[in-house]
């Protein structure tokens, strides 16, 4: 018997002009992690989605369990035991949680017995130390939750071999160990588990196995244990040395930004999300936001940029109260928002990546004449910000939609950059992107800093957060439990208060 569970031979896969991937081969053995690492663009999801069945037509051989398989629809790849958590969930958020789990199956008598098969559904998230109310609907969960449904749907269909698109990106520190747990505990039982990730660190703890693509080809495949640091993954990912700091100058404080008073906000269901919360941002600083996710930063954010109204409290930006603004009134002030969901607030899937860049700025006269949009000018701006912010596209005329998630991440942030705000609201800016464009992201934030804007900082991400603040604010179940100075910021000071500890 092979000890491969998949074996992927001369993978090509080609979208018109660009070769996605080209002549790639992956062994995964049986029960490992294996970690599949490459820059934004390298090729790493469509070589996952080939195996998953979502394109009909890719050069090269796979065999699984030792068997040559040609698959070519989802449900073939789910019938074989393979299980795909995507970085952009695959759920119906106006279904129950148990109707998106049976969605799909074959098997009439779960779809009948909706009773059994919540039944067996909430076993198998206590086995996993991933419980989710198996009655309620998606969109009432927060997205570190769907990411467990979906994991959870995987294992309902028994998976064997369970492949992670950046399953991490969207989870806190405590979930990500409760991820691994699983991971660990999946693996014990003899799963196999591919774990797609730009977080070297976490490659370096959880994986056995890497395989690296640079530019859609197969660049190495590494024991993790012969790999000393990051430093290393980073460069053989890249192909060359890559810088891992940032560069912090001296804080230059520019007046207040945005000041937020007594701030109480429900959600749909009519819960208080927000309450009392009271906190300013001067220009030239950055105020990080940390927090287990759904204690109220979705929401705090959402109230600043206009895009859900407050029950009370007042919101004042650059000395004007914005309470009521629409987020059009609010955008008009200079405030810039990279958004929690790009794809939800962030862009147009099936518009241009050069429409997709003048979205905030279209009806200004940089670039219209005589109320018509002016090609040759909108060209020269996207070209301007697809060079800056290295966004790989065909070209500028590619549905946004058709890139990969990080080079999306990019033309998002880069668009809401260009300008230079009043006031920057970054939620979780560095999500999907690989280490190099993380740490270029994370030097323009700081560019924007030391220019006078004032940040409003929303990571999950503590590292992050604690090297580009200049004071952290922790929030917990809608309050604010501190405010905490840089320098006296870190996982021991920040973890007691983001689990609502205040001694
Ligand atoms: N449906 C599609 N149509 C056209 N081009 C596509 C399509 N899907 C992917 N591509 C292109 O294939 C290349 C590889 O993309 P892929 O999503 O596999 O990269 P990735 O390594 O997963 O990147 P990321 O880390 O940003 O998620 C990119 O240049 C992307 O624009």
């Amino acid at each position: 018997m092979s000890e491969y569970i998949l074996e992927m031979k001369h993978i090509t896969k080609r979208f018109a002009s660009v070769v996605a991937n080209e002549d790639v081969n992956l062994s995964i053995k049986k029960g490992e992690v294996h970690a599949l690492l490459g820059e934004n663009g390298a090729g790493k999801s469509t070589l996952m989605n080939c195996l998953y069945g979502m394109y009909d037509s890719y050069e090269g051989e796979i065999f699984f369990d030792g068997k040559p398989v040609k698959i070519q629809d989802p449900k073939q790849a789910i019938a074989l035991g393979i299980g795909m958590v995507h970085q952009h969930f695959m759920l119906i958020p106006a279904l129950t949680v148990i109707e998106n789990v049976i969605l799909g199956l074959q098997d009439n008598k779960a779809v009948l017995d909706l009773k059994a098969a919540a039944q067996r559904f909430t076993e198998l998230g206590k086995r996993y130390n991933m419980e989710i109310d198996p009655w309620v609907r998606v969109e009432q969960l927060s997205v570190g939750q769907q990411q467990r449904l979906e994991i959870l749907k995987a294992l309902y269909r028994d998976a064997k071999l369970l492949i992670l698109d950046e399953p991490t990106a969207v989870l806190t520190p405590d979930e990500v160990d409760g991820l691994f747990d699983m991971m660990n505990m999946l693996t014990g039982e003899g799963h196999t588990v591919i774990f797609i990730s730009h977080k070297l660190n976490e490659i370096m703890k959880i994986c056995d196995r890497c395989t690296v693509l640079r530019l859609g080809r197969l660049a190495a495949t590494v024991e993790i244990s012969e790999v000393h640091n990051r430093q290393e993954l980073a460069n053989l990912m890249v192909g060359h040395q890559v810088e891992l700091k940032t560069d912090k100058k001296p804080l230059n404080l520019r007046g207040e930004r945005l000041k937020v008073e007594n701030l109480c906000c429900d959600n749909d269901r009519g819960l208080p999300m927000l309450k009392d919360v009271s906190f300013s941002v001067q220009g030239g600083e950055i105020l990080g936001v940390c927090g287990v996710d759904g204690n109220g930063q979705s929401e705090l954010v959402q109230c600043i940029t206009g895009l859900r109204q407050a029950s009370s409290g007042k919101i004042t930006i650059t000395g004007v109260d914005t309470t009521h603004f629409t987020p059009k009134q609010i955008l008009n002030l200079d405030v810039s928002h990279i958004p929690e969901d790009r794809h939800k607030y962030g862009m147009v899937g099936a518009m241009s990546v050069e429409e997709n860049l003048i979205l905030v700025s279209y009806d200004r006269k940089l670039f219209s004449l005589h109320n018509f949009l002016n090609w040759k000018w909108i060209a020269g701006h996207s070209k301007s910000i697809c060079d800056l912010f290295k966004v790989k596209t065909p070209t500028i005329k590619e549905k946004a939609i058709n890139l990969s998630g990080g080079n999306q991440q990019k033309f998002v942030v880069g668009r809401e950059l260009d300008r230079t705000p009043n006031l920057l609201v970054a939620v979780h800016p560095s999500r999907g992107l690989d280490i190099g464009a993380t740490k270029y992201i994370q030097s323009q934030i700081m560019g924007q800093r030391d220019r006078g804007t004032a940040v409003l900082m929303v990571s999950t991400e503590l590292d992050e957060l604690i090297e580009l603040s200049d004071r952290i604010m922790v929030m917990f179940e809608g309050k604010i439990m501190g405010i905490i100075d840089q320098k006296d910021a870190s996982r021991e000071t920040l973890g007691p208060l983001m689990a609502g500890l205040t001694e």
